[in-house]
C-alpha cells in the first residue's frame, strides 16, 4: 500500500478522492491547489493532512500523484512534474474527462521511470469545488483507467487497489481513443446539447419571459448538466475535438430527419423515433446498489511482462468481447501473473475463453456465479 498521496486540485473530484482515501485506507493526503481557503477547509473537513500551493512540496516523496486539476492544466502539470524529482516508481495518474491527448502527454513521465496511467472515475455532478466533495461521490460507478501497452502490471495492480478502496468504484480498463469515443457520445455530446438548448430557450425569454416561467419536468430533467462549469468543459470539448466533430456531425444528420419527417407530415417516422428511444432508454441500467447478478469469471496465465493487459485487452475488444472488469491477481517475481476476466453476458465469456485458447492462454474458466454488484 503507498503511504504518501499528493493530489492536485483539491476541487470536486480531488477532494472527494481525497475524503475516500482518508476515510478507507491509511495513507497521508497532500493537497495542492491554487485556492488557500479550499486547502484550509479541506484540512478542516479531514480530506488532507496537509496544504501547499508549491507543487513541489505537494509531490516530494510521494508514492502516487493524482491530478484532479481542470483538463486544459493536466498536460502543462505533467510537464511541470517532468521538471521535478520524484520520488522513485512513482506512480502518476489523472481524473480528466477526455484521456488520448492527456495518455499522450503522460509518455514524457514515462521516460523517466515514472509510470502515468490515465485515469476517469464515471461520476461527478454539475456542482463544483470542494464545497461539494463527497466521500462517496463514486461509489458504485466505472472508474476507467487507461494504462498503454508498455505499461508496467504491477503499478496498475497497485493503482487499481487503492482506487477501489478509496471510491467503492468498479475498476475498468479501456483504451483511451475508445474511452474518447464512447465517453463523448454519452458525456460530452449531451453536455453540449443541454447548454445549447438552454441558451436557445435563454434567449426566447428575452422576447417573452413565459418561456423561463413554464420551463419544467422535461426541460429542467434534460438540461440539469446544463449549468456545469464553464471553463472545464471548455477544456473538454478542446481536447476531444476529432470524436466531438464525428459525433455533432451525425446528431445534425439525425435532427435533419426528425425535421424532415415533421416538414413531410411522416407520422410513421416520427412514431418510430420516439418508440426505439423509449425501448433504448427502459434498458439502460439504473445504478442501484447491492442486486444480485450473474457475473462470468475466468483467469488467464500470463507473463509479468510490459504491455500484457493491453494487449489481451485488445485481442477481446478487436472480437467484440466485453469485459466487465479486469484484474490483476498477486504475481511474485519468476512467477506467471493471473488475469482474472469477469463478463456480464455468458456469450462474451464463451467467445473469451475460445479466443484465448486459439492465442495460446491457459484459461481457467469459473463457475458462473452471482455477485453483489452495481449496475
Ligand atoms: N465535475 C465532474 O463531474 C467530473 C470532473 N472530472 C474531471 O476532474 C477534473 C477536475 O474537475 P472538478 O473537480 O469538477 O473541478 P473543480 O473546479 O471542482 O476543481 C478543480 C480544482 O483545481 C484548482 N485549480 C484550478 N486551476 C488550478 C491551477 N492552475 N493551479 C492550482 N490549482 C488549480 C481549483 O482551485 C479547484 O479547487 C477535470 O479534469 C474534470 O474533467 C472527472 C469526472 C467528473
Ligand atoms: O453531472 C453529471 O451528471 C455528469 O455528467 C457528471 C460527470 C461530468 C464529467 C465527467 O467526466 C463524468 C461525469
Amino acid at each position: 500500500m503507498p503511504e504518501k498521496i499528493a493530489v492536485l486540485g483539491i476541487g470536486l473530484i480531488g477532494g472527494s478522492l481525497a475524503l475516500g482515501l482518508k476515510e478507507r485506507t491509511n495513507v497521508t493526503v497532500i493537497g495542492f491547489d491554487r485556492n488557500e481557503q479550499d486547502l484550509q477547509f479541506a484540512k478542516a473537513i479531514g480530506a488532507i493532512d496537509e496544504g501547499t500551493t508549491k507543487l513541489d512540496e505537494a509531490v516530494r516523496d510521494a508514492d502516487v500523484v493524482i491530478i484532479a486539476l481542470p483538463v486544459g492544466k493536466i498536460k502543462q502539470t505533467i510537464e511541470e512534474l517532468n521538471l521535478l524529482p520524484l520520488k522513485e516508481n512513482c506512480i502518476v495518474t489523472d481524473v480528466g474527462s477526455t484521456k488520448a491527448e492527456i495518455v499522450r502527454s503522460g509518455r514524457k513521465l514515462s521516460g523517466r521511470g515514472i509510470t502515468f496511467i490515465g485515469g476517469h472515475p464515471m461520476a461527478g455532478s454539475h456542482q463544483s469545488g470542494i464545497k461539494a466533495a463527497r466521500s462517496l461521490l463514486f461509489e458504485n460507478a466505472y472508474y476507467v483507467l487507461t494504462p498503454e501497452p508498455h505499461t508496467s502490471l504491477a503499478a496498475v495492480q497497485k493503482l487499481s487497489r487503492l482506487l477501489a478502496l478509496a471510491t467503492k468504484a468498479e475498476l475498468v480498463i479501456m483504451d483511451p481513443v475508445h474511452h474518447d469515443r464512447i465517453v463523448g457520445a454519452i458525456s460530452h455530446l449531451p453536455h453540449i446539447i443541454a447548454a445549447g438548448l438552454v441558451n436557445m430557450v435563454g434567449d426566447y425569454k428575452e422576447d417573452n419571459e413565459w418561456f423561463h416561467r413554464l420551463a419544467a419536468g422535461g426541460f429542467r430533467d434534460l438540461t440539469r448538466i446544463g449549468a456545469s462549469h464553464p471553463i472545464m468543459w471548455r477544456d473538454v470539448l478542446l481536447t476531444n475535438r476529432e470524436e466531438l466533430i464525428k459525433l455533432m456531425d451525425d446528431w445534425i444528420e439525425r435532427m435533419a430527419r426528425v425535421r424532415s419527417a415533421i416538414m413531410e407530415t411522416d407520422p410513421e417516422c416520427i412514431e418510430h423515433f420516439f418508440t426505439r428511444s423509449r425501448a433504448i432508454r427502459s434498458k439502460l441500467p439504473d445504478r442501484k446498489k447491492g442486486i444480485l447478478e450473474r457475473r462470468y469469471t475466468l483467469y488467464v496465465d500470463v507473463p509479468d511482462r510490459p504491455g500484457i493487459i493491453g494487449k489481451v485487452a485488445t485481442l477481446l475488444g478487436e472480437k467484440e468481447i466485453n469485459i466487465s472488469n479486469l484484474e490483476v491477481m498477486e504475481n511474485r517475481e519468476e512467477i506467471p501473473g493471473v488475469l482474472k476476466l469477469t463478463f456480464k453476458q455468458e456469450k462474451h465469456y464463451q467467445n473469451a475463453i475460445m479466443a484465448l485458447r486459439e492465442a495460446n492462454y491457459v484459461v481457467f474458466a469459473e463457475e458462473e456465479r452471482l455477485e453483489e454488484v452495481s449496475v
